[in-house]
């Protein structure tokens, strides 16, 4: 019986779920259901089964390194399954099940296994809510959900968590400052949107963050963010950098991520600037799928 546990992104973490190395079959345009998918689809140059489990190797190892418990799903066949983030997501002591876009729907019920394993300790978010955990982003007495506009709801493949989701974590947490974060979107164009919240902005160390705030729909969200961390606490990324998804790192504790080799601007600051230790890993080809290393990875016990 586990004990789900995560009130905030970096937290020394004890327990991980981590996707599956299995990219399913290469979708047509009509079937990409984001906009790095879409477009590597169009350049061919969506990743190979093997540099998936390449990349995802090298993560593994760095988890072994510092002993934390891994959980996987269980295997479908021809399926993407890298994105655990998505499928379901813990706040504080809950482990809520996502409500999926419908062409990413098999993926819970490979949860199943770690859904039975918190016991009474889980819920399931429910239509008319939608949301996926990448939207989800926890800073202790603080909530940020990633939403978009409610009149682009349904419109976009890219929008995964709507404003019923918002209203229903404010009730469900009425002790947390919930804040929604309307986020720009579009689904063929990679520097013209944002997939989740976690393509944008995510918290490291104590009291820092690393924030895209040209993804944000709304410029007062990013004066918002900058009275909630102070604007030297903020790492700002450029647009190229965000095409990379420079935001998308995982927190093994407040002084330790793990990152991409190639963010050298970002690792830098974070080490020389932060003080907060990088394991370097290979994930490039996997930003093509639309995600990086926060995306597929689910925390399920932080201390
Ligand atoms: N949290 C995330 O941003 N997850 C990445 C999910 C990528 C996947 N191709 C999707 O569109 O759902």
């Amino acid at each position: 019986m586990i004990n789900p546990h995560v009130s905030n992104e970096t937290a020394k973490i004890k327990t991980v779920v981590f996707g599956l190395p299995n990219r399913g079959p290469v979708p047509s345009l009509e079937e990409a259901y984001d906009a790095k998918s879409y477009e590597a689809v169009q350049k061919g140059n969506y990743p190979s089964e093997q540099a998936v489990i390449d990349e995802m190797s090298a993560v593994l190892n760095v988890f072994k390194k510092y002993n934390i418990e891994v959980l996987r799903p269980k295997q479908l066949d021809h399926y993407n399954q890298i994105f655990a983030r998505d499928v379901s997501f813990v706040i504080d002591d809950t482990l809520f099940v996502a409500n999926l876009i419908s062409d990413r729907g098999l993926e819970t019920g490979a949860f199943e296994d770690i859904f039975k394993s918190v016991g009474d300790s889980l819920e399931l978010m429910e239509a008319p809510i939608r949301a996926e955990g990448g939207d989800i982003i926890l800073y202790n007495d603080i909530l940020f959900v990633g939403t978009c506009k409610k009149e682009n709801f349904g419109k976009f493949k890219t929008t995964r968590t709507n404003y019923e989701a918002v209203e229903y974590l404010k009730s469900r947490f009425p002790h947390k400052h919930v804040i929604p974060i309307e986020l720009k979107k579009c689904d063929t164009n990679p520097t013209k949107g944002i997939l989740h919240l976690d393509c944008a902005f995510q918290p490291v160390g104590k009291d820092k963050a690393i924030i895209y705030t040209e993804g944000f729909e709304n410029k007062s969200d990013a004066g918002l963010m900058q009275e909630i961390f102070g604007k030297n606490n903020l790492f700002e990324i450029t647009p190229e950098e965000d095409y990379y998804m420079n935001t998308n790192i995982f927190s093994l504790s407040p002084d330790l991520v793990i990152s991409e080799r190639n963010f050298k601007r970002l690792n830098t600051h974070l080490t020389k600037e932060w003080g907060i230790a990088v394991e370097e890993v290979p994930y490039a080809e996997i930003s093509k799928m639309g995600g990086l290393l926060r995306c597929s990875t689910m925390p399920l016990v932080r201390e």
